[in-house]
């Protein structure tokens, strides 16, 4: 293990110093965008101030003849829109570790746009080694193209070695941003037998005791509640970020939005959208209700240095649920920020 005192300098002469905390950003959704399809990216300039991030995916969903030109329309898209303009983020995912194009896409797109870039996210992170990997060459290739500004790692969890490991991912480097469920890749490691990505399964489920000839209720559960929460756990234990990840039927709006809400409430930041009709479910979801805002408002105005006993509606206010209402609250704020009819319903001082 590196010494404590070593955990932030930087792994390379020239290299930019890595962050001490998170940039506080607003990220509801991770945009999903198939750079190889030229009319994708050619709306990707609109897109970009719809949405919180714009991700350019290489690995899959993009046919291994592809790459190269997944690549190449990434750099491209990176190079000609105004990310910053809009605020909005600017990822990659590249492609696993093991895989033949991992080299080219780091050293092509952090060599090209490598200060335009915000994340990179990495697949199939087995445990703290792949972090520190990626860590140490990114930091060669910064300090080589005098990136200014540290590019954040974000892993996906989505095999089962990677679960067993969260807590050592989590914790790997100064670089890590966050993390992201990846449920098709993790069911397939884990032996499970859905071949959904993402969501739950209509034979995963609980029924009531039999009571005679009455008909016995069940009700379907969430096969993801488990691994969510680890993630949870381990991201805010670190101080990084945890996300839902992908949602693969885009025909299920209501499914959709029940696996996204129920993430948000167990602590995620955000999930990934792979359509343009899910950006709006994001949106809705990943912003706090305004009655809770509200609520939480009057608490932190009832308790003005967040200490001491207080009623409220006939609910109990200590320092705990002061600390609660000041997540829901500095979220508002933060999506107040970004969305000025929020900002009208939240109405905030
Ligand atoms: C599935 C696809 C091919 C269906 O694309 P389509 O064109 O057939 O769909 P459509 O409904 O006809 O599209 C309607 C319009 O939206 C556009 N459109 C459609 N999608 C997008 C998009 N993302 N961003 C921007 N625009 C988009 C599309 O071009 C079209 O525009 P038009 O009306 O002008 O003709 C397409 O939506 C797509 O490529 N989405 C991204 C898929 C992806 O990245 N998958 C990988 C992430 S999930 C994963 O890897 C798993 C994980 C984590 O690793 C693990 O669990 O293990
Ligand atoms: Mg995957």
């Amino acid at each position: 293990m590196k010494l404590p005192r070593r955990f932030f300098q930087p792994l390379a002469a020239g290299a930019p110093e890595p962050f001490r905390e998170l940039p506080v950003k607003l990220e509801r959704m991770i945009h999903f965008v198939p750079p190889h399809n030229e009319k994708v990216r050619a709306k990707v300039g609109d897109l970009a101030a719809t949405v919180d991030v714009v991700l350019g995916n290489l690995e899959d969903a993009v046919p291994a003849d592809q790459k190269e030109a997944a690549r190449k329309g990434f750099i491209a898209m990176g190079k000609e829109v105004d990310f910053a303009k809009t605020g909005t983020g600017l990822w990659t995912r590249i492609n696993a570790l093991n895989s033949p194009w991992i080299l080219d896409d780091l050293f092509e797109v952090v060599g090209e746009i490598g200060s335009k870039l915000d994340v990179i996210m990495v697949p199939k992170v087995e445990g703290p080694w792949d972090i520190h990997y990626i860590d140490q060459l990114l930091a060669q290739l910064e300090a080589r193209h005098k990136v200014e500004k540290p590019i954040l790692v974000h892993a996906i969890l989505e095999t089962a070695e990677g679960v067993a490991n969260v807590d050592a991912i989590a914790s790997a480097s100064p670089r890590m941003h966050g993390m992201s469920l990846g449920p098709a890749d993790l069911a397939a490691s884990r032996s499970m037998k859905t071949t959904r990505v993402g969501g739950g399964h209509p034979e995963y489920r609980v029924i009531a005791d039999a009571k005679g000839e009455e008909a016995r209720v069940s009700a379907q559960q969430d096969l993801w509640h488990y691994t969510i929460a680890k993630m949870v756990d381990a991201c805010a234990a670190n101080g990084i970020k945890a996300f839902y990840g992908p949602f693969g039927d885009f025909s299920d709006a209501a499914a959709c939005e029940v696996q996204f809400r129920n993430a948000f409430l167990m602590g995620c930041a955000g999930a990934w959208t792979l359509h343009p009709s899910q950006v709006a479910i994001a949106k809705k979801v990943f912003a706090p209700d305004p009655d809770e805002v509200n609520f939480a408002a009057r608490i932190v105005e009832a308790m003005p240095d967040g200490t001491g006993a207080v009623m409220l509606d006939g609910k109990m206010q200590d320092d705990a649920t002061w600390k609660q209402a000041k997540v829901i609250v500095d979220l508002a704020r933060l999506v107040a920020d970004k969305d000025p009819e929020l900002a009208k319903v939240y109405k905030l001082p």
